[in-house]
């Protein structure tokens, strides 16, 4: 089994080794941006950057309505499962959020974003910490940084909130997270159940083997606009370490790519609908059926982009691995049992590796 901090490191899962991690001296992004030059540290060899003008993803659309419809949900689950074998990905509408309540979400990203930087520093994450307003991370020398500026908060369970990081400018910030919150912890169940549906299993074998205790960490994407956006990326080519990611993109900036075979693609902007990827350990779980895909964010000059990432995180102490029915001759076994997966990924992640390599059989 593989297994990397210790509990005492655990107060929040996400927590990367404090040795390792460091404040972002160069300061916000959205500072650096407004001086104009972009630093060495953002820049990326040639061979790394993107192109945006990328064909598009042909993940599917899945209808949650139909999905969770008992006559109708056949051909869903059929579209759904093709999706995760080969985008690792779909997109999701009829999720029962109303447009005008995700619009309202990027609305109050936007105004804390936009406040003065005194205001926002209030929210500031400590040295240590990966909770809070800040930079990317630092975890290595070598590291190239993401043009971007986050705002890292856990947000379930309730227990776990650490108000000092929660803002309360915007006045309706907190609430509506909070609502927010709750809809994507009830969608995701759904999206875990559907999922095993649709391997020929028991509804609950995803859901059971995460554990009771799991966790939802939000990520507040804000992409400044960049004046060489070339020579940069929004955030550099990774996989989640999250059992699935719920994502609200921007409603009018693309910039998300996914990955599949050698080539990029763009992800495309579907009004009304959240963006759902498999993360590592439901690939594990799946035994390498679903896919974990990587991807990456450009940005560009003349618009800024805002995401809002949720991480379904397994209870950090529950054994993650391949299901016995996803297990036989055809399909041996292709993960090992893995445990706090999630201070595996830190590790890897800022120095350009992929965890699941080392989870591999
Ligand atoms: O901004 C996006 O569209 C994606 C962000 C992302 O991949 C992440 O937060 O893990
Ligand atoms: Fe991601």
């Amino acid at each position: 089994m593989i297994s990397v901090l210790q509990p005492e490191q655990q107060n929040s899962v996400a927590s990367a080794p404090p040795a390792m991690a460091g404040t972002n001296p160069s300061g916000t992004v959205q500072d650096v941006a407004s001086k104009g030059e972009v630093p060495e540290r953002y820049i990326h060899k040639e061979s790394d950057r993107g192109a945006r003008d990328a064909p598009l993803m042909a993940a599917p659309v899945i209808d949650m309505a139909l999905l969770s419809s008992s006559s109708e949900s056949g051909p869903e689950l059929e579209k759904l499962r093709h999706g995760l074998q080969s985008w690792g990905c779909f997109q999701v509408v009829n999720h029962g959020m109303s447009a005008e309540f995700l619009d309202e979400i990027r609305r109050l990203a936007k105004q804390f974003f936009d406040l003065p930087m005194e205001e926002k520093s209030k929210y500031s994450r400590e040295e240590d910490e990966i909770e809070g307003y800040g930079n990317d991370m630092i975890l290595s020398n070598q590291q190239i940084l993401d043009w971007t500026d986050r705002l890292y908060l856990t947000v379930y369970p309730k227990e776990s909130h650490r108000f000092k990081y929660w803002p309360t400018n915007p006045e309706r910030f907190r609430a509506v997270l909070h609502e927010y919150t709750a809809n994507v912890k009830l969608l995701s169940e759904k999206i875990l159940k559907a999922m095993a549906i649709s391997l020929d299993l028991n509804e609950d074998s995803f859901i059971k083997q995460y554990g009771e205790e799991v966790k939802l960490d939000a990520r507040f994407n804000f992409y400044p606009r960049c004046r060489n956006p070339d020579l940069v990326l929004g955030v550099k080519p990774h996989a989640d370490g999250s059992a699935i990611t719920i994502l609200l993109q921007d409603e009018e900036v693309e910039g998300l790519q996914f990955l599949n075979g050698n080539e990029w693609f763009n992800a495309p902007i579907v009004p009304g609908a959240l963006l759902i990827n498999v993360g590592d350990q439901a690939e594990i779980t799946s035994n390498g059926i679903f896919k974990s895909p990587v991807h990456r964010v450009l940005t560009n000059s003349e618009r800024e982009r805002i995401s809002l990432a949720v991480f379904y995180l397994p209870d950090w102490e529950k054994e993650i691995e391949p299901l016995e029915k996803l297990i036989d001759e055809t399909r041996p076994r292709l993960y090992k049992t893995v445990k706090n997966f999630v201070g595996l990924y830190f590790q890897y992640y800022q120095q350009g590796q992929r965890p699941m390599e080392a989870a591999r059989i």
